[in-house]
């Protein structure tokens, strides 16, 4: 130290420092050299002399003492820590703890004791691996400086390690120092477990639960193969691992809130959702606590149950029980209203299922199918068909269950105990909105009231008819049955094209008849005129009418100029044969008749009024020509008109 201060003074003075190098590098080497004592010791003495000269300037000696101070002083705490060092070293040395010491910044082992090598480094070298683990788990720790049982295991080496460590100043710098145990003396202790282990495993194995027992600092000592698949592993795979290596730190804070009271004793049940195989599954779960010999808790048995099939289950059984009663509720409701509605309905209604059996029916259908409404219900609606309808009438109801189309018809029907009766009945296929059933609705309306109004309804219009069709004064058909039957035995005949012919009667100087005979007196002649005239055609389509006043006209459908000629002469010469006097006639004695005749051929381009108009036409000749004769119409363009009075047609 005093060397190296006079080498720096030296140099600071500027004084013979080659000189001193060299002396001072050939003293220190002890090389050989050829030692010469003057030259030795004069730089000494030069020294010398500049340390006393430097002694006479106060601020240099006194930074130079303090200076010479501070070395000796580093010195000392240099030589203190070595000595402690040295003292740490070997109680380490002979500790049985295994114990290294790691740089804080770059996990360089510092130091390993023998220990470490005992544990670690027999068969390999292993040691290196221990101690990279720890400081791997260390470096985690960002303000601790120091750690206590910190478990963890090393996979590489199938190896469970506990360690504690504190950070301690290793010869100027950071370091861990680490104190390491096995942890397989831990899970030694749990005796029940090594005796019963084999059995358990072989229980687990059978299991589909997820069952896994543990020690207290979080061991996996068995488990069920399902437990194990959950992290995908298997059972031998887990085993000897720690909780901590599959559970994330959330769960696993989780896990130890519920373990709470599985350590003093209670078993603990609680259920929770939980992601098994990518599925969130409902796990129901039960902590029991295990004890050694000493009824101290040394594990913990888990047992987890999927509940969710029977959550599920539970669900399904909740909700169909209140779709039951939703249901029930529904169709009593349903079923009171039904029946009220139903037994307020006047006309007999009844339903019937899908099966054709009766399931309701208001008092007016038991009343009318003769049967008590207690036997109606459920009974097979087959029972009240009669034999010859049966198979219709099952033909008829299946089809509407399956399309839907509404029935309606009428039928006498005879019940037993009641009296023949009609009725309309009205079938509808209806679907009970409480089950999706369909069924029928069956409305029976009793038409015997209203047949008989409308029968009598007919025969009243009938009556009516027949006396809208009548001529009163003369009671053969009057101009408006004329008309209809002309018009309808026309379009027939245009048809079926048959020949037509029309007879247009008129009786001859009737206003002197009236004038002479009176108007009553007139009536008379012409109702006997009509039924002279009605009782000369026989064909049951002829018609004789009375046109209006004192004219008559014949219809004959189907007849042709030759027959309507030999019709015209009967009729004058029965009208002749009357031999009614009238003796201000012109034409005779009595009461003539005149007529003019006309066929056609009806087309679809011709009408029945042509017809009337060739008869009026005809008839106007008859007069023209003396009267008391027919006249048979001609068209004059062809042929020109003939008038005939030729009563020897009347001999043929
Ligand atoms: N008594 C009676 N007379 C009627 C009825 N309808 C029409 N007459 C009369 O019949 C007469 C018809 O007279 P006209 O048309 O002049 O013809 P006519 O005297 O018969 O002379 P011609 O036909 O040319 O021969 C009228 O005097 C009518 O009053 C009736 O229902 N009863």
């Amino acid at each position: 130290m005093a060397l190296a201060l006079i080498f720096i003074i030296t140099a600071l003075q500027g004084s013979n420092f080659g000189v001193l190098w060299s002396v001072g590098v050939r003293w220190i080497l002890g090389g050989n050299m050829d030692f010469n004592y003057q030259s030795f010791m004069q730089p000494i003495l030069n020294w010398w002399q500049a340390i006393t000269e430097l002694s006479t300037n106060t601020p240099i000696m006194i930074t130079f003492w303090l200076v010479v101070a501070a070395l000796l002083m580093s010195m000392l705490v240099i030589l203190t820590l070595s000595r402690q060092i040295a003292t740490y070293k070997a109680l380490l040395t002979f500790s049985v703890t295994p114990t290294l010491v790691l740089d804080v910044k770059n996990a360089t082992i510092r130091y390993v004791n023998p220990a470490i090598t005992a544990a670690f480094d027999q068969d390999n070298n292993t040691s290196h691996i221990v101690a990279q683990c720890c400081f791997e788990r260390l470096s985690h720790l960002t303000d601790q400086t120091s750690v206590t049982n910190d478990v963890f295991h090393i996979k590489k080496l199938k190896k469970t390690l506990r360690y504690s460590a504190v950070q301690i100043n290793y010869q100027g710098r950071r370091a861990w120092l680490c104190q390491i145990e096995h942890m397989d003396t831990n899970s030694a202790t749990i005796s029940p477990w090594n005796m019963d282990g084999q059995i358990i495993n072989s229980l687990f194995s059978s299991n589909s639960a997820l069952i896994h027992i543990k020690t207290l600092d979080g061991l996996i000592l068995s488990c069920s193969p399902s437990w194990a698949t959950q992290f995908g592993q298997s059972v031998e795979q887990v085993s000897g691992y720690f909780e901590h290596d599959f559970y994330s730190v959330s769960k696993l804070e989780q896990i130890k809130s519920y373990e709470k009271y599985v350590l003093t004793g209670e078993v603990q049940e609680y259920e929770e959702w939980s992601m098994v195989d990518d599925n969130n599954i409902l796990l129901q779960t039960i902590k029991y606590p295990l004890y050694d010999e000493h009824q101290k808790v040394v594990a913990i048995l888990t047992v987890s149950n999927d509940q969710t099939e029977v959550m599920e289950l539970n669900e399904r059984l909740l909700s169909e029980n209140s779709e039951h009663l939703r249901i029930e509720a529904e169709l009593s409701r349903h079923n009171s209203l039904l029946n009220s509605v139903i037994n307020a309905t006047p006309d007999p209604v009844a339903f019937m299922n899908g099966n054709g059996k009766y399931v309701g029916a208001n008092h007016g259908y038991c009343e009318v199918v003769g049967v008590k409404h207690a036997d109606l219900i459920g009974m097979d609606r087959q029972q009240l068909f009669s034999h010859d309808k049966k198979s219709w009438l099952l033909e008829q109801e299946n089809q509407l269950l399956v399309d839907g189309k509404s029935i309606r018809y009428e039928e006498f029907l005879h019940f037993v105990g009641q009296d023949p009766r009609w009725y309309e009945i009205c079938k509808q296929r209806y679907v009970n909105s409480t089950n999706g059933e369909s069924g029928i609705l069956i409305i029976y309306r009793d038409l015997t009231e209203r047949k008989r109004i409308e029968h009598e309804l007919e025969q009243a219009i009938e009556k009516f008819d027949e006396l809208s069709s009548i001529d009163e004064l003369t009671k053969i058909a009057n101009r408006r049955t004329f008309d209809r039957k002309l018009q309808h035995h026309w379009s027939t005949h245009c048809r079926e094209v048959k020949e037509i012919s029309l007879l247009f009667c008129d009786v001859d100087s009737f206003k002197l008849y009236n004038d002479n005979y009176g108007h009553p007196m007139g009536d008379v002649v012409l109702a006997n005129i009509a039924q002279v005239m009605n009782e000369q055609v026989h064909r049951g389509a002829d018609l004789v009418a009375r046109y209006g006043g004192e004219e008559f006209a014949v219809i004959l459908p189907n007849t042709d100029e030759e027959g309507a000629v030999r019709l015209a002469l009967k009729i004058i010469a029965a009208v002749e044969s009357l031999a009614i006097a009238h003796a201000h006639s012109n034409v005779a004695k009595h009461v003539t008749l005149s007529i003019g005749v006309a066929t056609m051929w009806p087309e679809d381009e011709s009408s029945e009024a042509q017809l009337l108009e060739h008869a009026d036409k005809a008839l106007y000749l008859a007069k023209e020509h003396g009267r008391n004769q027919y006249c048979v119409y001609r068209d004059q363009e062809r042929e020109p008109a003939m008038v005939e009075l030729n009563f020897d047609l009347l001999k043929h």
